[in-house]
């Protein structure tokens, strides 16, 4: 049974996924009280939540971080990785509600909609108060031209406006395709009459409209943010707005929120919405109702594509390569048990058909296998990376066009002072996962489960009397490889058995004279 925690409100119709698993159980900020933090595998968040390194310690058990909603600024992504936890969002079922939330924010603040609404309830009748300005013919300037970004450009040229856009990301075939100028963050701010600013709060959009460069707007500028606060420098904007540099401000985030800045919220040319971008019924359930089916398909063992601190992969693909993804971490388990010196490299090539999908989480899942046993804490492909830098090891991956007749064909090979050591693996469709190389020696073994790894003198004998002492132990053989380089040269023999081995076995497989060595292995 997983047990996962919704610690902000979320919607409950799109919570379903999760409420009608039979392997959760969910319970409610408020209304489940009948939970311990240590057993919660799942967090779902909108953005009320910090999910900070405090909160994560006091979830043991977690495996996934999920936001409902897009902005992942109020979960500690660095922390979560270190610690092995998948954070995924939801990016794209709030777009169109946060567009439209923006232009309705564009819209009241030329026409000043809000204040000559409080003007009529106030029993006022003060048109000439509130005249406006009209969109039609004016540049909108779009800071980060992303998904919200460029469906808001989409509204701008409905309402004849002309389109200036700043994203460093953007290429000129899209912004081509979306007929809008793709221009410098200083020529977006110095030629258009109203700026929206769509990018993700970070350490390079912190500020990105600041003090030195308000100089550069236009006389009677319109400003607006519905992404983050901060991304407009708060300080410099009350500046601007009380010298009337800016004509006005539309504000649905803030630097804090609720926000503290009295004099900026009650400046008379600021409209403000409480977070309200991805308020509405729709945007609620589209995000809920993503996070909730992508954390059941991540608890149940499967691969989500929405994470952020996971490669993305596309689905498709992701399921290509999932059998391989696998086989890296019975490779990395393997090399990790049969190297008893430090390793301090690791090397994955990819030769085959392999090589024209994303090998790169496969890897991880190498470096994760071989890290799991070492070290005393969770390790999955988030964390592996930070964990062998950590650890001092090193890893890299290559791709090479020689696959030894195989249609694909993975190498790892660990390195470290007093060891070196080679595996090469195959997936067959329909068959499985096989090792087909160890060390220099060609063999052939499926890597799972209980083994015995032998290294010996190819003579005659050595594998019956091996046998003898199975039998004796009442321990069946299911499968047994043996590979040499030359007839009567050095050897290796693969077992596999049905239970695991005991050490008194083991001790008397150890006499056979031409055994110089066995080691038992576990794989998943
Ligand atoms: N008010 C609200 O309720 C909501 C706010 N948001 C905020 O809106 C932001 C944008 O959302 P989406 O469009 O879905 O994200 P997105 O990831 O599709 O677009 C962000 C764009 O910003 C650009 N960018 C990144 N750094 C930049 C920089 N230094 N300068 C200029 N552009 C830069 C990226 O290239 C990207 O195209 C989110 O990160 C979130 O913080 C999102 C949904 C609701
Ligand atoms: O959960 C919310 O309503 C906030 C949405 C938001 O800011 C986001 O998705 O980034």
């Amino acid at each position: 049974m997983f047990h996962v925690y919704v610690a902000d409100s979320i919607s409950a119709d799109g919570l379903a996924p999760l409420l009608e698993a039979e392997n959760v159980r969910v319970y409610r900020k408020g209304q489940d009280t009948d939970f311990s933090y240590d057993k919660i595998d799942a967090l779902l968040v909108r953005s009320a939540t910090m999910v900070d390194e405090e909160l994560l310690s006091r979830l043991p058990n977690l495996k996934v971080i999920a936001r409902a909603g897009v902005g992942v600024d109020n979960i500690d992504v660095s922390a979560a990785t270190k610690k092995g936890v998948v954070v995924i969002n939801a990016p794209d079922g709030n777009t169109i509600s946060t567009a439209e939330h923006t232009f309705a924010m564009i819209s009241s603040l030329v026409r000043h909609i809000p204040q000559a609404n409080i003007n009529v309830k106030g029993a006022n009748w003060d048109r000439k108060k509130f005249v406006g300005t009209e969109l039609f013919g004016k540049t909108l300037g779009i800071v980060g031209f992303g998904r919200i970004g460029s469906e808001i450009a989409k509204r701008a040229k409905a309402f004849q406006m002309k389109v200036a856009v700043y994203d460093p990301f953007l290429t000129e075939s899209r912004a081509e395709k979306l007929d809008v100028a793709s221009l410098s963050l200083d020529e977006v701010l110095s030629t258009a009459d109203i700026i929206t600013v769509h990018t993700p709060l970070t350490k390079e959009t912190r500020g990105l409209l600041n003090s030195r460069n308000m100089s550069l707007l236009k006389n009677g500028v319109f400003l607006v943010n519905c992404a983050r606060g901060g991304i407009i420098d708060e300080d410099a904007l009350l500046e601007n707005l009380n010298t009337g540099h800016v004509a006005g401000a539309a504000l649905d985030v803030f630097e804090v929120e609720p926000p503290t800045k009295t004099e900026l919220i009650q400046h008379q040319n600021v409209i403000a919405t409480p977070h309200l971008g991805a308020s509405t019924k729709e945007a609620q359930y589209n995000v809920a109702y993503q996070v909730s089916k992508d954390v059941l398909t991540f608890l149940n063992g499967q691969s989500v594509t929405t994470s952020i601190n996971l490669p993305t992969i596309p689905k498709e693909i992701l399921n290509k390569i999932r059998p391989f993804f696998q086989l890296g971490k019975k490779i990395g388990s393997l090399l990790s048990q049969v190297s008893n010196s430090p390793v301090d490299e690791i090397t994955a090539t990819y030769a085959g058909k392999i090589t024209e999908w994303e090998t790169s989480i496969i890897t991880k899942s190498v470096i994760a296998g071989f890290l799991k046993d070492r070290v005393d804490q969770t390790v999955n492909e988030v964390n592996a990376a930070s964990i062998a830098k950590d650890r001092g090891i090193n890893y890299g991956e290559k791709h090479r066009n020689e696959s030894d007749g195989y249609s694909n064909l993975m190498e790892v090979r660990a390195k470290g002072k007093q060891v070196d050591l080679t595996v090469r693996a195959t997936y067959i469709e329909g068959y499985g996962a096989r090792i087909v190389h160890m060390n220099g020696f060609d063999i052939d073994y499926a890597p799972s489960g209980h083994l015995l790894y032998v290294q010996h003198h190819d003579r005659p004998g050595v594998i019956g009397q091996l046998g003898n002492i199975f039998g004796k132990h009442e321990t069946n053989i299911a499968t047994m490889h043996v590979g040499r380089m030359l007839q009567g040269g050095k050897a290796i023999m693969m077992l596999s058995v049905d239970k695991p081995i005991e050490k008194d076995l083991l001790d008397e497989i150890l006499l056979i004279p031409d055994i110089s060595s066995a080691l038992t292995l576990e794989l998943p």
